[in-house]
């Protein structure tokens, strides 16, 4: 068996032009604020790539650059300025920040209802315990290209490799949402490749090249490659070995071409979110929405007997 693609550049490229269109009929355009502080060669490209994406679809961004060796209490005065903009509905601070601050206290520092990347420890939180709220772009452009892939997540089993706060806690919180039976592995797991063969669906989001092996992929498994790893030659590699794998899967991400441009296009999604709520009431769905796209109609017909 050979795995049909899930192609995210393509998809991606689909939302973000049904947000330009949305974009256009609104009487205000969205803004977005992303900051990087220093020359990190890879965010200097992941920020350019953001903010060209905002503008493309009519949104009104900006960059704010400051220094390596910024204070931390510029830097919580920058983001205070912005929480108070009212023409900013999001926030974006880039990761990773020089060892001298203190991300946490960054990405707490940033008004909830403008934290488009959904890091807040409230949107974490929010997602957690199935309220509404910002959710990371990530695992929500993850959980697209399943909608894409026409994956009926009710009752599947699905793997989660990695348990980071940006990717797999929340994807395993998305996965739950929409009724999975959700596995998490993590380093301390044990049995990690007999754990992945049990998968119907299989995100990686561990930070290893190619540790996904293809003989860990069940027959027919969808498989999503969270992973950028950066190769010796400058290329990007996944945390699945891709070749192995789409000899067994049903339907794979790519890297580059998968995951990444979906998690710009949530990026966005997110901002026009956010921008709604707070400027037309118009309140954030539990999970961003995406979970219940996964729903089916017998869903609603409940569930087992002492079972939620
Ligand atoms: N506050 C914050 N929010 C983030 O969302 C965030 C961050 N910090 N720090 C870094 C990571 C990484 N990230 C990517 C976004 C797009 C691609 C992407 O578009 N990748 C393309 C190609 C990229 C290339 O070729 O280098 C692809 O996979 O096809 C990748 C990675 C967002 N991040
Ligand atoms: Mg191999």
């Amino acid at each position: 068996m050979t795995a049909q693609i899930l192609d995210g550049k393509a998809v991606g490229a689909r939302i973000r032009a049904g947000l330009a269109d949305r974009i256009m009929a609104l009487p205000f355009r969205p803004g977005l604020r992303v900051v990087r502080v220093g020359e990190d060669p890879a965010s200097v490209v992941y920020v350019r790539s953001k903010d060209r994406a905002a503008k493309e679809a009519g949104y009104d961004s900006e960059t704010i650059l400051l220094p390596e060796d910024v204070a931390e209490s510029t830097l919580l005065e920058t983001i205070a300025g912005l929480n108070a903009d009212p023409a900013v509905d999001g926030i974006l601070v880039q990761l990773p920040l020089p060892k001298h601050i203190d991300a946490q206290k960054v990405l707490e520092a940033v008004d909830p209802a403008k934290d488009v990347d959904g890091f807040h420890p409230v949107n974490a939180g929010r997602l957690a315990a199935g309220l509404p709220g910002l959710v990371p772009c990530t695992p929500k452009g993850v959980m697209h290209l399943l909608a894409e892939a026409g994956v009926k997540l009710s009752g599947a089993r699905a793997v989660v490799l990695g348990r980071s706060a940006i990717v797999g806690r929340p994807m395993a919180a998305l996965l739950l949402a929409a009724d999975a039976t959700v596995t998490m592995l993590h380093s301390r797991s044990r049995d990690i490749a007999a754990e992945c063969r049990r998968a119907e669906v299989l995100v990686a989001a561990v930070g290893r090249a190619n540790m996904v092996q293809g003989d860990w992929v069940a027959p027919g498994a969808v498989v999503i490659d969270v992973g950028i790893n950066r190769k010796p030659d400058g290329k990007l590699t996944g945390d699945v070995d891709f070749e192995a794998a789409s000899q067994h899967a049903g339907w794979i991400t790519p890297v580059p071409g998968g995951v990444g441009p979906m998690t710009i296009a949530c990026l966005l999604e997110n901002t026009l979110e956010a921008a709604l709520a707070r400027r037309a009431r118009v309140p954030l769905e539990p999970n961003g929405g995406v979970a219940e796209a996964h729903a089916t109609p017998e869903q609603s017909y409940g569930h087992g007997p002492g079972l939620a």
